[in-house]
């Protein structure tokens, strides 16, 4: 086990219900193999519902590049299902004696070198570890469904844990795009879920009274505290509910409440009455909406959530900084983006188009290509050594011309490339002409040809292009001298007309 280098090739998965097939979806799209074993008959077909469902989120979710699948394998037994496993993820039913069984079995066929995880909501780490021959490669990483898109995780070591063990699970999940909670003091239910626990009580409390249904309690999260919950949580929020005086003055003014009646409420008894009361409101709430269009409906709403959230600040907020970074480790894994093939095509942009770049006429809107060719521009600059770092000391290049062809259309979710041919460079400018595709394919969907002039963006004017940069030009014209010059280049907007 080795902090950041930790990339098991193939996660064995015990269990394959709501989360062991999310954790398998999760895993698969970062490119490792999935091993599941799940005695239940249907374990493939949820494995693999689970997999599309996550497929398609992510593919809105980061219209840029994805590292290449790994494979999602069905095993027959819990030794196929550890054999050649570097990493194990247990997500077997919240029930500890059935947990401290089956793991003393993991911990039995497995090297001692192989961390297991635990994905229990609210079991002690030291208790399920007690019984392992080698309990300090046992930690707690306790995920929030669906796995595949919420990025927090909480790792809790029990007793016997070793820091190694933490820092190598939580080096591995956030390289599969999670955010870690370390749980620093074994408490039961962790962090997060002791907060749910305590808001979902107090829902069943209301419910028993009459005082409201599950319909208007989920109304009084959801046009409310739930979404500004999303990006700053509880006790931001309150801080701005102090006013300038933040949360001092905040505590100094609804602290006292802390001794009224309806802070102190206590968990309703989970009576049969009470069950048929929440499950038949339930019922009504969701009108006859199937689970699987709910979780259509909270996915596409999670993916737009936490896209918005990536374009807040200069790095993005909350969930969407966690998907920046994620992006910007994944930037060119995947692809050959940025990379000079030998006969000189130079892939300057791969992507998927995402469903918020559809129009009303059912394709890929006009602006979106504009935003594709803009940063297919960004890295051709990034590869002849004009990227971010160059800009922040002050030059830059700046686009004076385009000229925008549309030739075919791209549809929601179509995996889509950009290549780039420099046509011409001088002292000051640069000639470009991008080419997009749909992946894998040569026809033109759309083309841009772009002046771009090389300026200092202190003085506000054109500056000769430097010498390190001249070279990579040059060095990339070479590369691209035998490619055709795209028949379009330097063409002008025309109305042919006929003779
Ligand atoms: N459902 C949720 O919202 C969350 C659940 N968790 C935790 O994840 C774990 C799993 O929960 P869910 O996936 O919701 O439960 P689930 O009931 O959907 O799935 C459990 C799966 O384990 C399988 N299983 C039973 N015995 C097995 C055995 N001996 N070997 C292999 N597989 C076996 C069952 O067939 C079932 O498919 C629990 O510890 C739970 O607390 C964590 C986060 C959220
Ligand atoms: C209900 N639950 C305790 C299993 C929930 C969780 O553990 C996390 C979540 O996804 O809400």
């Amino acid at each position: 086990m080795t902090g950041e280098a930790f990339t098991p090739k193939r996660c064995g998965l015990v269990g394959g219900g709501v989360i062991g097939a999310g954790w398998a979806a999760r895993f698969v799209l970062n490119g490792h193999d999935a091993v599941l074993y799940d005695p239940s008959s249907d374990s493939r077909a949820r494995a693999e519902a689970i997999l599309t469902m996550a497929r398609a989120a992510w593919a809105r979710l980061m219209p840029g590049a994805l590292p290449p699948e790994g494979r999602l394998l069905i095993a027959a037994t819990l030794d196929e299902a550890l054999d050649d496993a570097a990493f194990v993820q247990e997500s077997l039913p919240e029930i500890e004696t059935l947990k401290c069984d089956v793991l003393g079995r993991i911990d039995a066929l497995l090297p001692a070198s192989v961390p297991i995880a635990s994905s229990t909501s609210g079991l002690l780490p030291t208790r399920l570890q007690a019984g392992l021959r080698h309990p300090e490669r046992f930690v707690v990483g306790h995920p929030f469904n669906p796995v595949y898109l919420l990025p927090l995780v909480e790792i809790c070591g029990g007793a016997q844990t070793s820091d190694e063990t933490k820092e190598t699970v939580a080096a591995f999940y956030r390289a599969i795009g999670m955010q870690v909670l370390h749980v620093r003091k074994e408490v039961d239910g962790f962090i997060a879920d002791r907060l749910l626990e305590a808001l979902w009580r107090e829902g069943l409390w209301l419910i028993e009274e009459g005082v409201a249904t599950t319909a208007e309690l989920d109304d009084a999260i959801r046009y409310g505290a739930g979404l500004r919950w999303s990006f700053m949580g509880t006790f931001l929020t309150y801080r701005l509910a102090g006013g300038d005086a933040g949360m001092r003055h905040f505590l100094a003014q609804f602290g006292p409440a802390l001794k009224l009646p309806w802070t102190k409420l206590v968990a309703p008894e989970l009576t049969d009455a009470l069950i048929d009361r929440v499950a038949s409101q339930s019922d009504e709430q969701a009108g006859g909406v199937t689970v699987r269009a709910l979780e259509g409906l909270r996915d596409e709403a999670l993916v737009k959530i936490i896209r918005a959230l990536a374009t807040v600040g200069p790095e993005g907020y909350a969930a969407g900084a966690t998907l920046n970074a994620f992006i910007a480790r994944n930037a060119g894994k995947a692809t050959d983006e940025g990379t000079v093939a030998a006969d000189g095509t130079l892939t300057s942009w791969h992507g998927t188009v995402s469903p918020d770049w559809i129009d009303y006429n059912g394709h890929m809107t006009e602006h979106r290509y504009l935003q594709v060719f803009g940063e297919a521009t960004d890295n051709v600059l990034a590869v002849i050594g004009a990227g971010r770092d160059y800009v922040a000391a002050g030059h830059s290049f700046y686009t004076v011309e385009t000229h925008l062809r549309h030739l075919g259309q791209a549809h929601d979710g179509m995996a889509i490339t950009v290549r780039t041919h420099i046509l011409d460079a001088d002292a000051k400018r640069l000639h470009l002409f991008h080419t997009l595709t749909k992946a894998g394919d040569d026809a033109p969907l759309a083309t841009a040809e772009h002046m771009l002039v090389h300026v200092d963006a202190v003085q506000g004017r054109s500056a000769l292009i430097p010498e390190s940069v001249a070279t990579a030009i040059a060095a990339l014209r070479a590369a691209q001298s035998a490619l055709p010059i795209p028949e379009a280049a330097g063409r002008a907007v025309v109305m042919p007309r006929r003779p």
